[in-house]
């Protein structure tokens, strides 16, 4: 399913873009022919821009366009075409690889590649690697098939090349493609909406000096859409953010009453369960909620992409794993609770809405210590929220307290730990110290309704760095077995937080990986397909 036909066409009919078919005889007829299929007529302007600026289709080249513009046709077609016009290489070989940051992005860039290829006959293969997936049988089929294009996430990849025997299929590579390089740079072609200044010296290892460089933002101006208006809602402390997030969410929902899609993205993977498990008690009978981050497992995680792309309206609290690339139609609004990493964190974010010519909302929920985000940011165009929401939110409070007595301990004592693990980084920028921080975390706990502040592992404590703090309550966390998120789904408070002596030593199963600043960070499994901590190499 996809909006972007209808509208993207229209549109870029309408403002004089470049139509597909002055490309014939330029590119290969079968890839026009899907196209045409499809019903993409004519070029967005990267699209454009890569295929008629390129000095040739195999040139090295930096790619730089907005969130949402269609990036991955424009890398794709001028791949695929060379890569079918020079038809050398034994057949079997990678000759396109594209290295994604996140699971979900290389699915999506595989779906795109499969409907652009979908005329050529024969047809050729596109392979994914990703982790959370049995590997033996990807393998199999990977040295068995014949893979013209692979489409990987860096760890798995990893894994792919240093078999010596597995890396044999890339000697004949023809195009490299880092999608999102900046992110993947941190770790051919190089594709992103941002490019932070302190990659460009790490690209002149990837791409020729003499390599093209293609933009079609302006370097002065901000690379989130002017389709998307932009809004910052400061609310005094953490206590307030749920009954405030409820109150923004009513009102959003007042704007699009039947139909709202609605990204809510968290600053850790388990403070956005627990969003989820109180958005489900709060609103799951009127409005479908939805949770996507890396302590799913993968089959859930999938399910949940392609549901929330083929859903018309619901709520999807999301952690990183879908903040770049990820294509969901006709989304409505974004909102960011908490801090951002950064800036382009921020911008990836935002571009989740207003995609392929959409219109969008984006608000920022930030506490009056965290808006000098704004500030550092100032070149964004945030607005302040145009309703004053503090009467509503204080509204919301019983029923946010009411719907928080049916989720689990465990799910809080995990959101209060990656809330400490993640701020632990911003204290400088929060002007906090290490008291002040757990200060905080209790107010987010007493806020969740837990009466006092959820049990910390003394081991996760010391890779934290607030050994001796004053206000945490420090023991020996036991997991229920399997990681201690239960399976029932009844929200029986179960697992984490029960207290044994501090000195028995025991190190807990499963809780103690995540204790460092990384967001997105602490352990647990979950019904519904929340897994185990620590061996997830995806962001977020
Ligand atoms: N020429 C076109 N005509 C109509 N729709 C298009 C065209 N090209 C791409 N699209 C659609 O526009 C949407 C956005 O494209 P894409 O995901 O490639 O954006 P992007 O620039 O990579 O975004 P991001 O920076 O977020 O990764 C997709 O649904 C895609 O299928």
């Amino acid at each position: 399913m996809s909006n972007t036909a209808v509208y993207s066409t229209a549109m870029l009919a309408e403002s004089k873009a470049k139509p597909y078919n002055s490309m014939n005889g330029k590119l290969s007829q079968p890839l026009l022919q899907a196209l045409e299929k499809k019903g993409y007529g004519y070029m967005t302007p990267v699209q454009e821009k890569v295929l008629t600026q390129l000095p040739n289709f195999k040139s090295d080249c930096l790619v730089r366009a907005k969130t949402g513009t269609g990036k991955t046709i424009a890398f794709l077609l001028p791949s695929l075409h060379s890569v079918l016009a020079s038809r050398n290489g034994r057949a079997g070989d990678v000759r396109i690889l594209i290295v994604s940051p996140t699971r979900e992005l290389a699915m999506q860039i595989k779906a795109e590649c499969d409907m652009l290829t979908s005329e050529l006959r024969p047809a050729i293969e596109c392979h994914t690697a990703f982790g959370g997936t049995k590997k033996d049988q990807n393998l199999k089929a990977f040295l068995n098939g014949r893979p013209t294009v692979l489409v990987a996430t860096p760890g798995r990849l990893n894994d792919y090349l240093s078999d010596q025997y597995v890396a044999e299929k890339f000697s004949n590579l023809h195009t490299l493609i880092l999608d999102e390089a900046d992110t993947m740079l941190e770790a051919g072609m190089c594709f992103s909406a941002t490019m932070p200044p302190n990659i460009k010296p790490v690209l002149s290892k990837v791409l020729r000096a003499d390599h093209a460089e293609i933009s079609t933002v302006d370097l002065n101006e901000t690379p989130t859409h002017e389709l998307v208006d932009q809004y910052s809602v400061i609310i005094p402390t953490i206590s307030s953010t749920f009954s405030s997030l409820a109150a923004l969410i009513a009102q959003e929902r007042q704007r699009k009453p039947d139909a709202l899609k609605a990204i809510i993205f968290g600053t850790t993977a388990n403070g956005v369960g627990l969003m989820y498990d109180l958005f489900k008690n709060l609103l799951g009978n009127e409005i479908k909620v939805y949770e996507l981050h890396s302590r799913l497992s993968q089959p859930a995680r999938t399910r949940t992409t392609e549901d929330f792309k083929n859903t018309a309206s619901g709520l999807m609290f999301a952690s990183d794993v879908i903040g770049r690339g990820m294509d969901f139609p006709n989304v409505d609004l974004v909102i960011q609770v908490g801090l951002p990493s950064n800036g382009e964190q921020y911008v990836h974010r935002v571009g989740r809405t207003a995609r392929a010519g959409n219109n969008g909302r984006a608000v920022i929920m930030l506490t009056d210590r965290e808006k000098y985000f704004l500030a550092v940011n100032r070149h964004l165009p945030i607005k302040p929220y145009t309703i004053d929401i503090s009467a509503t939110a204080a509204q919301a409070t019983p029923a946010v307290e009411q719907a928080f007595s049916g989720v689990e301990e465990s799910a809080k004592q995990k959101a209060y730990q990656a809330y400490l693990g993640f701020n632990k980084s911003f204290c400088k920028n929060l002007r906090i110290d290490n008291t002040g921080l757990v200060t905080l975390a209790n107010e987010y706990a007493h806020a969740m309704g837990c009466p006092e502040p959820p049990m910390i592992d003394k081991s996760v404590v010391g890779k934290m760095g607030l050994r001796g703090t004053h206000g945490l309550n420090v023991g020996v966390v036991q997991r229920a077995p399997g990681g201690g998120r239960g399976q029932g789904g009844g929200g029986a408070p179960r697992g984490g937080g029960q207290r044994k002596p501090a000195q028995s030593g025991g190190v807990p199963n499963g809780g103690t990986s995540n204790g460092g600043p990384r967001p997105n960070g602490s352990a647990g499994s979950k019904r519904g397909g929340r897994q185990g901590g620590g061996r997830n190499k995806q962001p977020a």
